[in-house]
């Protein structure tokens, strides 16, 4: 450890918004934490963990035509249930966006069971994600009592490339912010050179597969533990090494780093505890 990485704080990344207890009949999601969590719901494929995210976040904002995602997928998820009464019951708080791709019958419906909509179409330089993550931070007054604010982002990896970039760009742009992007298959977020980090690791959800990115610039000293392949003060660059394929190894990993990094993890196995219930 440098002298400059010893006057880092640590910060701590455990994925407990993912955390189940398994029981015979049902699964049990035990992070009951709900006044820290924001979620935010893309125009992609929802990953499965959608509606459990959904219930213990304390806001719920669409991106755009993500209200679309949330209205279509409803009554697939829960097939069972009146679609009206569904979709009633899971009511975003917002939607927010150009409005180029939520349907008109969708933005009515929600309209008038009371979700705001705001309507930024004079704003064709930000992606519809930005524009959510700024509400969250600037116009709902969530963040200032919230220090341990996470932003689940679901929908937002394995679609569209520009998209997925444009989805990665928001972690740079919100440093500050903990963003969790989300798929069915992988959990991303950004680890921060003002920080040393330890990554808490719930191996019967996450892993074994990892990453560890320099996206934005090349990092020229990354130390880590707990992973297959360590990096010992390397350096990393696209177009040379950069850490992906990687496997996690136990239950904590820790990184020391130079540059902003992303982190990727999988969390396939979680679908496989869900579909099983
Ligand atoms: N295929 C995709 N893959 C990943 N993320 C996506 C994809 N499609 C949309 N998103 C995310 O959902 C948000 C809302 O999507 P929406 O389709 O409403 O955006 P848009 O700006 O109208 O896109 P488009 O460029 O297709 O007109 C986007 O800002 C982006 O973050
Ligand atoms: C250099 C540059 N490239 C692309 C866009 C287009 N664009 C970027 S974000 C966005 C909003 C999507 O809802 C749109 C249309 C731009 N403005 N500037």
């Amino acid at each position: 450890m440098t002298k400059k990485d010893a006057s880092k704080a640590e910060l701590y990344h455990r994925a407990t918004f993912l955390h189940f207890e398994k029981s015979n009949e049902c699964i049990n999601l035990t992070d009951t934490t709900t006044d820290t969590n924001v979620l935010v719901v893309l125009n992609y494929q929802l990953p499965l963990i959608t509606l459990s995210l959904w219930e213990k976040a304390c806001f719920r904002i669409c991106a755009d035509g993500g209200a679309n995602q949330l209205y279509d997928c409803l009554p697939e998820l829960l097939p069972n249930s009146d679609p009206t009464a569904l979709r009633t019951r899971y009511k975003p708080d917002v939607i927010k966006g150009d409005l180029d791709s939520v349907r008109s019958e969708v933005k009515a419906f929600y309209e008038q069971i009371g979700t705001i909509v705001v309507d930024e179409s004079h704003d064709q330089d930000t992606t519809d994600l930005h524009k959510c993550i700024s509400y969250v931070l600037n116009d709902h007054g969530l963040s200032a009592g919230k220090p341990d604010m996470k932003i689940l982002v679901v929908g937002a990896l394995g679609g569209r490339l520009d998209h997925e970039f444009g989805n990665l760009n928001v972690l740079y742009s919100f440093p500050k912010t903990r963003i969790i992007l989300l798929s069915d298959e992988s959990m991303a977020f950004l680890l921060s050179k003002e920080f040393t980090h330890k990554i808490h690791i719930n191996p019967s959800i996450e892993g074994p597969y990892c990453g560890l990115i320099p996206l934005g610039q090349p990092s020229t000293s990354t130390k880590t533990t707990g992973l297959k392949w360590n990096l010992e003060e390397a350096s990393m660059e696209f177009g040379g090494l950069i850490s992906v394929c990687n496997q996690i190894e136990g239950e904590l990993v820790t990184v020391l780093l130079d540059t902003d990094l992303l982190w990727t993890v999988t969390i396939e196995k979680l679908n496989q505890h869900l579909k099983r219930n």
